[in-house]
């Protein structure tokens, strides 16, 4: 391996200059040291750890569990992680709920639609500035998720997050954020999504705001490609556009909060130096990002509009097969082919609930009032589909080959029914019309076949 390759070399590179580099593959069994020979071979635990570090496993899932499945990394860190969280105290982080959350004022049943929530005159972090819009199943027995939005314009500054409740898929919308994190750093910008796994402790500062963006945070198993079937093994999401940083490391000792989320509480421990103090591991259990550009998406090449599952980026099961906890699903810029076919996304009812964000540019089912930044929720089992221009214009223009541009949308797609927060029904701007957006879809039918 040349010297440009190594990534030991890249790594202490990495760490000295304080740039980012990365990792490419999917749930891949990685190593990384940001100095030389810190991270130990042939072995886990040394007697002694060279540098005089600690050896710690974070095991994100049971010591059992399949071997196709099982995720664990071996951090080799300045300070063994207990140094870091202890004696905790209960804080309050209002507007991030938990599921169970069902507030009997709040009527969730219904088609909802959300304008972006505008920035507020506080200056919030990751952490404050988190507002929960729906939560489904229970934080407690690791089913379902909350669906979020983050409106950033602070850095956490000698304060540390973690979640032992989620897995947290972030969507950025507007604005550039950096997590600084256990295992590296990630870089993130609008049309790219980042994975922080469960258990794993990060800071995100704000390298342009301010930001605005969706979180899924997800209380079951981790998200994991999707089987292709007959798509085969290429297309759609491809293992190597997903990027897992290297290792770098903080060697500071300044007073410093840790908060931790667990059981959907809040908790902050005080401590006297970074717990970003990893300077080598190895294993499966990582952070990762990934290019929603690089999403090869495969759709109808004659007639009919395919279930919006071809579209799938990542998917966590539920237990069920074909039963996601959560789907998370893109529609982004791509060519309109199908002949004799109402092109736009279906009516319909779905067993699962779908809340969609629009990420960029205008989505083809409801060209006006779900904007960038705007999210929509269309609940388990209640219609919707098209609006009224949306129909007419997609069941009367002339079907030539098409290319749909300046589109991002995205869909968290959970088998539970999203409950809305206090939040979502009465403080974010929700669009009370929204339902009128059908209300033009006429009668067609007068008994002959033929034209309408
Ligand atoms: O409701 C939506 O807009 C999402 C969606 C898109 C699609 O192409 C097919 C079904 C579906 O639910
Ligand atoms: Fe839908």
């Amino acid at each position: 391996m040349n010297k440009q390759n190594d990534p030991a070399k890249l790594s202490a590179v990495s760490a000295r200059a304080g740039t980012d580099r990365y990792m490419p593959g999917f749930g891949n069994d990685f190593e990384t040291e940001a100095l030389p020979d810190a991270l130990p071979q042939g072995q886990n635990s040394p007697q002694k750890c060279n540098y005089g570090l600690y050896a710690e496993q974070l095991s994100g899932t049971p010591f059992t569990a399949p071997r196709g499945q099982n995720e664990r990394t071996w951090c080799y860190r300045i300070r063994p992680s207990v140094k870091h969280v202890s004696r905790f105290e209960k804080i309050e982080v209002p507007y991030w709920k938990s599921a169970p959350h069902v507030d009997p004022d709040v009527i969730s049943l219904g088609q909802y639609r959300w304008d972006p929530v505008p920035h507020t005159e506080e200056d919030p972090t990751f952490l404050t500035g988190m507002r929960t819009v729906t939560t489904a199943g229970d934080v407690n027995t690791q089913v379902g998720m909350a669906s979020h939005v983050y409106l950033i314009t602070a850095s956490m500054v000698d304060e540390y997050f973690y979640s032992a409740d989620s897995e947290l898929l972030v969507v950025p919308q507007e604005g550039r954020l950096r997590f600084a994190t256990e295992l590296g750093i990630i870089d993130l910008e609008p049309q790219e999504i980042a994975v922080l796994p469960r258990g794993m402790v990060f800071r995100v500062e704000v390298l342009d705001g301010p930001a605005r963006g969706f979180v899924c945070e997800n209380y079951g198993a981790k998200f994991d490609l999707p089987s292709r079937g007959p798509i085969g093994a290429n297309c759609l999401a491809n293992p190597r556009d997903f990027k897992t940083p290297v290792a770098a490391f903080e060697d500071v000792e300044r007073p410093s909060t840790v908060t931790i989320k667990w059981c959907g509480q809040f908790h902050a421990t005080q401590i006297g130096h970074s717990p970003l103090d990893v300077v080598a591991w190895h294993g499966n259990y990582a952070p990762c990002k990934y290019d929603l550009k690089t999403f090869s998406p495969v759709g109808a090449i004659l007639f009919d509009h395919p279930d919006p599952s071809i579209f799938t980026v990542l998917t966590a099961p539920s237990g069920v097969e074909g039963t996601a906890n959560i789907d998370f699903v893109l529609f982004r810029d791509r060519w309109n082919v199908a002949e004799n076919t109402f092109r736009p996304p279906w009516y319909h009812k779905n067993i699962m609930s779908e809340l969609m964000g629009n990420i960029h540019g205008i989505y083809d089912a409801k060209p006006k009032g779900f904007v960038p930044g705007g999210m929509s929720l269309h609940n388990m089992m209640l219609p919707h589909g098209p609006d009224q221009p949306a129909f007419e214009g997609a069941s009367n223009v002339d079907l030539q080959p098409q290319k749909l541009e300046n589109t991002m949308s995205f869909m968290f797609e959970t088998r539970f029914p999203q409950h809305l927060t206090e939040f979502a029904a009465k403080e974010a701007p929700l669009q009370d019309d929204y339902v009128e957006c059908w209300d033009g879809l006429e009668k067609k039918f007068d008994g002959t076949p033929g034209e309408k």
